[in-house]
């Protein structure tokens, strides 16, 4: 059976607050699932669930089809990355890591390669407690990846890393997702997850907002815009509104039409005379996909909260 995640009616409060409020979605293997949301939505403590560090007050949630406290080996499983700086400062990171394998009836060789996959081989020998924010980040993954799981997740995993390790981290991400494994991430920065991200759970005040796949998400967000680049913007605008689009100028040259496919636009400015330069789909970024997305989320709890 292929590895998943599978989270079905979870909900958790803490006092007052209601941190995860009834949520249900499935990680799938082979993709990087992206989990967004502004912070407090209930990323972490979803985690932490899945993770069987907090119980949650109804619902459950599953590793391969199983709570991770019934899990014979977790270790070999599920991997995470879930606070960095929790390694003891005082602890050198190959000790750490040595002890982790022993302690879980994994082979001593897996302390050096993974060492190796996130480049701290060198560094092994110091101690934890000096290490950068990006270090610690790195020896939190390779303790994520010493049983070699089929089931990863990190908790916000570019905190902390420089450039070079955010460039180092993505592709990991998708060489992890390519072998078939579940690769699941959080962020609170949709930014953070373009050209990373292959499918988004995105929640917001602890409720599900959307399960897509990033292609779908993009496409829905950008409509069937078409933007046009014409010397005579104005008449090609008049047309444009004419033929029912819903029309609006970008700059002195260049127009923007929705309502109306890109075919029958380029139809009509040919039919009509009105030369044009270029003609593209608008593909919407995926922080405007996003924005569109919460800015719904944050009418809808306004209405409902209004209608009480
Ligand atoms: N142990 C706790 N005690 C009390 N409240 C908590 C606890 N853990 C989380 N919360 C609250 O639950 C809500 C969800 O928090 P959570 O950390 O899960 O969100 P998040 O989406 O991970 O946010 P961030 O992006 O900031 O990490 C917040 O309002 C938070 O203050």
């Amino acid at each position: 059976m292929p590895p998943t995640i599978e989270v079905s009616g979870v909900r958790k409060h803490f006092r007052s607050t209601v941190a995860v409020d009834g949520l249900t979605f499935t990680v799938r293997p082979g993709e990087v699932t992206g989990f967004v949301g502004p912070n407090g939505a209930g990323k972490s403590t979803t985690m932490r669930i899945i993770l069987g560090l907090d119980a949650p007050d109804e619902g459950e949630a599953l590793i391969d089809g199983q709570p991770y406290r019934s899990l014979r080996t977790p270790l070999l499983q599920v991997g995470a990355l879930l606070d960095a700086a929790a390694v003891h400062p005082g602890r050198k990171a190959r000790d750490h890591l040595l002890w982790l394998a022993h302690s879980n009836g994994i082979p001593r060789r897996r302390v050096g390669e993974v060492l190796d996959q996130v480049g701290l081989a060198s560094a092994a020998g110091r101690r934890a407690g000096g290490y950068s924010l990006g270090m610690q980040q790195r020896l939190g993954i390779a303790a994520a990846l010493l049983g070699d799981p089929p089931v990863l997740m990190f908790d916000e995993p570019v905190n902390g890393l420089d450039p070079d390790g955010i460039v180092w981290i993505r592709g990991l991400m998708r060489s992890l997702a390519a072998e078939g494994r579940v690769v699941f991430v959080s962020s609170h920065l949709m930014s953070e997850l373009q050209d990373t991200a292959d499918h988004l759970i995105v929640i917001g005040r602890g409720r599900l907002i959307a399960d897509t796949s990033v292609s779908k998400l993009i496409a829905a967000a950008s409509k069937d815009r078409v933007d046009v680049r014409t010397s005579r913007r104005a008449d090609a605008m008049a047309l444009l509104a004419n033929a029912g689009g819903t029309v609006a100028a970008i700059d002195a040259e260049v127009l923007t039409v929705e309502g109306v496919t890109g075919e029958r636009t380029a139809a009509l400015l040919t039919e009509a005379g009105l030369p044009f330069s270029e003609l593209r789909s608008h593909r919407a970024s995926l922080e405007e996909a996003y924005m569109e997305l919460t800015r719904d989320a944050v009418e809808f709890s306004v209405t409902e909260e209004e209608g009480r």
